[in-house]
């Protein structure tokens, strides 16, 4: 019989939180490397992109999800149903709680749909860098006042605090089961998603206020230059696609310096990503309406 230091674990984990509560952050913590982009301003994460965490004793693979709120457009309805559809679907939940924010009727609201899952949820009280102990220790205990969790845990994913410990509660709510991916996967998304997440990044690091939600990218072509023997090159076409007219004079910058700062920036990061050289077209498209226009989010891949 196998004692119990053989049992391997293996399964799905979906962090929740409202927006900003340091999800994405935290997964590329547990998983060692940047793949989900983050940004200061709330809701940046659109798609449930999956990092994977593979110890010797088990494998949790991470969904990031978009936060739940209340929908305005459809496209936050459809990410309402997206990370409904997730949560269905996952063995455990982290639910997570920024250590220095009071708990809102935002919080309320996950908590009350995440009391309907079948899923353990793990409570994580993140950003413990940025609040004092007492503050923490208040924190915890309004959170255990907030629903029925598994665990609650304080973490901060930026000092690396808990983050070992945290993993260990997660993969320790796994059901046994094989290895699901091979150990060296860290994500399953392709190189293209990825590479128009980082153009994406670069562009909400740049600009303020209401553009955030009215930034899509899409990645058009990826071609490989014939450089004669030198180090590759690959040519990328991206488009920028925004909302209104009135936004673009606001992603060209003065004489097109944004857009080319824009530029400069994902392409350093999709050189670290790829590993080679990359020239970087970045062209700026306006859809009109396009998070209302079911056809348009289609074409978007939302
Ligand atoms: N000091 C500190 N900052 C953190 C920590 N975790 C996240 N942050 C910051 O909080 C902000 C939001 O973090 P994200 O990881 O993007 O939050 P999110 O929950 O994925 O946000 P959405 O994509 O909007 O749902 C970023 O500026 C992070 O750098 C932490 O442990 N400590």
């Amino acid at each position: 019989m196998n004692s119990e230091e053989d049992v391997y674990r293996s399964g799905f984990c979906a962090f929740v939180g409202r927006p900003n509560a340091g999800k994405s952050t935290l997964t590329n913590a547990l998983v060692g490397s940047k793949i989900v982009i983050t940004s200061d301003k709330p809701q940046t994460t659109r798609r449930a992109v999956r990092g994977v965490l593979s110890r010797p004793d088990g494998q949790l693979v991470l969904v990031d999800t978009p936060g739940l709120h209340r929908p305005r457009t459809l496209l936050g309805q459809r990410l309402n149903d997206v990370v409904r559809g997730t949560l269905a679907d996952v063995d455990v939940i982290g639910f997570c709680l920024p250590a220095d924010e009071k708990i809102g009727p935002g919080d309320r609201f996950i908590a009350a749909e995440l009391s309907q899952l079948k899923a353990p949820v793990v409570a994580i009280v993140t950003k413990t860098d940025r609040a004092s102990k007492p503050r923490i220790a208040e924190q915890l205990m309004a959170v255990g006042q907030l629903g029925e969790f598994a665990e609650v845990v304080p973490v901060s994913a930026v000092a690396g605090e808990q983050v070992d410990l945290l993993a260990d509660l997660l993969i320790a709510r796994l059901p046994t089961g094989p290895q699901l991916y091979p150990s060296e996967v860290r994500t399953d998304e392709s190189d293209e998603s990825r590479i128009a997440e980082l153009i994406r990044e670069a562009a909400l690091a740049d600009v303020r206020d209401e553009l955030p939600h009215s930034i899509a990218v899409t990645v058009e072509e990826m071609n490989p230059r014939d450089t004669e023997g030198r180090p590759p090159l690959l040519d990328i076409f991206a488009t920028l696609h925004l909302e209104r007219t009135s936004q673009r004079p606001i992603i060209l910058g003065a004489g097109g310096s944004r857009l080319k700062r824009i530029g400069t920036d994902a392409r350093h990061g999709i050189e670290e990503l790829l590993g080679q050289r990359v020239n970087l077209k970045l062209h700026v498209s306006v859809m009109g309406e396009w998070q209302r226009d079911p056809k348009k989010l289609d074409r978007l891949g939302f």
